[in-house]
């Protein structure tokens, strides 16, 4: 809390994502590589390492449906997330001692989504042109996050001070924006980041994706297994986020990071069309998978999902009520701050035993997709890139909030990610 007084009242100094410049290149390379990776998706010879490489003619960028189709998404999105369904829950306790409401209703949005899609597959919409509108949806999306993410950083300055967030009011407009001004920013009662985190582009993978699905069975009149299977696994992965939503509120995004460029072209643009890449891939490559692959990779999603899910829900179970039967007998450690740190159980094994179920799970969605070409395991690669730094990142806040009972705690379970590697 004083680190953070401090951050708001004076400049701070302290940069993530490298800084200053890393803050002006990645909101022009992140939305190129989108459309990089899109396009190298349903070449031929779909390679990442081709030289020069591969870039979409500016005629394939555009289609007048693509704005319409993603307004009309967030906007009934909107309009789902404002429905009277579900339970209001309160997030964590503000700097100025108050809590924010946000309504549990998600996993409502997503079978009402699925139902909406079902009913357009009955009504003969060809869903499987999805695929011919990837790259226009792609621009838009990227060109919703820009829009989205200047209005953040204008209406910041409204905020009162305690609703800032710890980094992203270095006083510099270009990381500012990048990271994020404001902590919750909010139109009356309708929560910006806990609406685009969750929403219209978590849900929309999962639309994506069935596009693709679609597309594959209009050009080879069937699903095939691997297209099947990746479709499972990620409907899976979005169906349990948004049937677990409550647990997004003790999130390191909606807990310490600002709403700014990074979150809403992740949210919006990132999740969407770059996680539902081995979906496209396997549109143009098709895979043929053997029932013994195909069983091995379920268990190793499987596995993944097992440790992901019961890792995640025990610390929340224990932050909400450590007396709680499935956690009281855990073994753990006293901090300062009152907080106690689960030293056995999940917590025990690694200290971020949730992220090595995700990563499991990240191997299993690009295993369908054979061995033949690099680019559907690029999730696998970003994904670890990503899931080290933000270990870091949250290292360094614990062991600030905890102090010694956080090194006595790395001392006691050595690992971060990897047992007995890393
Ligand atoms: N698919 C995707 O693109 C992404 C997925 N994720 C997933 O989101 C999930 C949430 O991840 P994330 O928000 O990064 O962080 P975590 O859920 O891992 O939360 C980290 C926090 O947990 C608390 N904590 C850490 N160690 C212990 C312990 N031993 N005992 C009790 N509490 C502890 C600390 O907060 P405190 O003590 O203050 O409670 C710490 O700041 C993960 O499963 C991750 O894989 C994340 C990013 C991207
Ligand atoms: C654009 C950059 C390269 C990186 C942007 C990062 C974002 C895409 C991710 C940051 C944290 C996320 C989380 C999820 C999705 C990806 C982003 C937004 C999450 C909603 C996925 C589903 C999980 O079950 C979760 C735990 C709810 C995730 C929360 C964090």
């Amino acid at each position: 809390m004083k680190q953070s007084t401090k951050r708001r009242s004076s400049p701070t100094t302290e940069r993530e994502f490298g800084g200053t410049l890393g803050a002006s290149c990645i909101p022009v390379l992140l939305p190129l590589l989108v459309l990089f990776l899109l396009s190298v998706s349903r070449s031929p010879g779909a390679s990442l390492l081709q030289w020069p490489p591969q870039l979409p003619p500016t005629s394939a960028l555009w289609d007048p449906l693509a704005p319409l189709l993603l307004l009309g998404w967030v906007t009934l999105h909107a309009f789902l997330y404002l429905l009277p369904l579900g339970k209001v829950s309160e997030g964590l306790v503000l700097k100025n001692g108050t809590r924010l409401q946000y309504p549990v209703n998600g996993f409502h949005a997503l079978v009402i989504s699925v139902g909406l899609l079902q009913l357009l597959l009955w009504l003969g919409v060809p869903l499987g042109s999805l695929f011919d509108l990837l790259l226009p949806l792609a621009v838009c999306a990227t060109g919703l996050s820009f829009l989205l993410s200047f209005y953040l950083y204008i209406s910041s300055f409204w905020a009162p001070p305690h609703a800032l967030a710890p980094g992203g009011n270095t006083g510099n407009p270009l990381y500012d924006f990048f990271i994020g001004r404001e902590l919750n920013p909010r139109i009356g009662n309708f929560d910006l980041k806990y609406f685009c985190e969750l929403r219209p582009g978590l849900i929309g993978w999962v639309v994506v994706n069935l596009g693709m699905l679609m597309k594959e069975v209009e050009l080879r009149d069937e699903a095939s297994l691997a297209m099947l299977l990746v479709n499972g696994f990620q409907l899976l992965y979005v169906a349990d986020a948004l049937w677990n939503e409550e647990a997004v509120l003790t999130t390191m995004d909606i807990v310490h990071d600002g709403f700014g460029f990074m979150l809403a072209f992740g949210d919006l643009a990132w999740v969407p069309f770059a996680y539902s890449l081995q979906a496209s891939f396997l549109v143009v490559h098709p895979v043929e998978l053997g029932a013994a692959a195909a069983s091995a990779i379920v268990l190793l999603n499987g596995i993944g999902y097992y440790i992901f899910r019961k890792s995640n829900s025990q610390k929340n179970v224990f932050r909400r009520d450590p007396k709680h039967p499935s956690v009281s007998s855990l073994e753990t450690i006293a901090t300062a701050t009152g907080k106690r740190l689960l030293v056995s159980g999940w917590w025990g094994l690694v200290r971020h035993p949730n992220y090595l179920g995700d990563l499991l799970m990240a191997l299993a969605w690009s295993l369908p997709c054979g061995f033949s070409h690099l680019l559907p395991y690029f999730y696998v690669g970003y994904f670890t890139v990503l899931l080290v730094h933000r270990e870091a990142r949250d290292e360094r806040q614990c062991r600030a909030k905890y102090g010694q009972a956080w090194d006595a705690y790395c001392q006691r379970v050595p690992y971060r990610i990897f047992p007995y590697l890393y």
